[in-house]
């Protein structure tokens, strides 16, 4: 090796790795979600790539597309629920359940983890400055009916306006507050084997719930949560429920998560999607996604990256954490 080929390893080296993650199941249309974040990334002109997380379902043709717009295509395996209580809803655990795997990206140092329903539209690349050791991520609102099974819910408190109704403190039955609970398509992580091993540990004696990982990471991260402010992860709720608590000028990344609301497959029929400034969200996501200014332009990105943290997992003796499936 050269002087020059040895100089600029080391200096790889010292660069703290960093990149936005995403991650994407199946061979349906969230894919179009992946394409237009990516394009939203390059628009804001982010400094770090967009690594996407694949399970093996994800069809060859999708992944080339990813690729073309720039993307890092890791495919992962997928994370099964504990057994038992999962028949009839399997796939939505198996698939929510995976995206732990984007803790095995230890060639990163830290990452911004997005769902393929987010787009990006102001530059937030400072999140990967933000203080370490912490979890950082938004607060979610407990108003719509997804949360009709809490007792959130039930008694019409919301951690976003708490003062509307406080929590009962002499009522036995709903024990203390819920401690501050994120919205988990975005957040802030630092990849580690460790705490990818005690994530899975965790997971196989934590029963399913309705929420799936994003429960789960509530539990698993309760200590550490640092919120930020909700301009990081808009979830489309808050519009119609608080609307005094958003502005949406200042609004930097949007998840279309609301019923409804997918840009790539929005009607405008369900309940509050024909609102004004769902119809303009809707559209900005599309004159993204459309964008041909956006493509990606730079030099070929690779096949498949071989997976060089497989080895590191068989080193740790992790690999009996992460076992393959059986069979689905
Ligand atoms: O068929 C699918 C379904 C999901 N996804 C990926 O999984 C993410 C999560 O799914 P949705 O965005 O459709 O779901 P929501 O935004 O309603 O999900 C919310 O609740 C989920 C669990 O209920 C997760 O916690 C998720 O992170 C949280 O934002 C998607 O963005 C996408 O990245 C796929 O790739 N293919
Ligand atoms: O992750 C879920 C999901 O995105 C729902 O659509 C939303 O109503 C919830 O608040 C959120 O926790
Ligand atoms: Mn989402």
């Amino acid at each position: 090796m050269g002087p020059n080929m040895s100089a600029y390893s080391s200096k790889q080296r010292a660069a703290p790795k960093r990149a936005y993650v995403t991650f994407l199941a199946g061979d349906g249309d969230y894919w179009k979600g992946v394409v237009g974040l990516a394009k939203g990334l390059r628009r804001v002109r982010s400094a770090y790539p967009l690594v996407v997380a694949v399970l093996p379902d994800v069809p060859e043709e999708h992944r080339r597309k990813l690729r073309e717009q720039g993307c890092v295509v890791r495919e992962i395996q997928p994370v099964y629920p504990p057994e038992s209580q999962t028949q009839f809803a399997m796939a939505y655990y198996v698939i929510n359940y995976s995206k732990l795997r984007i803790w095995e990206f230890v060639e990163y140092e830290r990452m911004v983890y997005l769902d393929a329903d987010i787009q990006v539209y102001e530059n937030i690349d400072h999140l990967l400055d933000l203080e370490k050791g912490r979890f950082y991520a938004v607060m979610d609102c407990f108003c719509e009916k997804t949360w009709s099974h809490t007792p959130q819910y039930k008694i019409g408190y919301c951690q976003q306006c708490p003062e509307r109704v406080s929590w009962p403190e002499q009522e036995q039955e709903l024990g203390p507050p819920p401690p501050p609970y994120f919205n988990a398509g975005m957040f802030v992580h630092e990849p580690s084997l460790g705490t990818a091993k005690d994530l899975l540990d965790a997971l196989v004696v934590t029963p399913p719930t309705p929420f799936a990982e994003q429960d789960f990471l509530n539990m698993f991260f309760r200590d550490v949560y640092s919120p930020i402010p909700p301009v990081y992860n808009l979830v489309l709720a808050m519009l119609w429920r608080h609307p005094d608590k958003v502005e949406l000028g200042k609004v930097k990344v949007v998840h279309y998560c609301a019923a409804g609301s997918k840009p790539w497959r929005y009607t405008g029929q369900e309940p509050n999607m024909e609102r004004e400034d769902i119809k303009m969200l809707v559209k900005k996501w599309w004159d993204v996604f459309n964008d041909e200014s956006l493509d990606y332009k730079g030099p070929a990105v690779d096949g498949e990256a071989r997976q060089p943290l497989r080895q590191a997992l068989a080193e740790a003796g992790a690999t009996k954490y992460f076992p393959a499936p059986s069979a689905a």
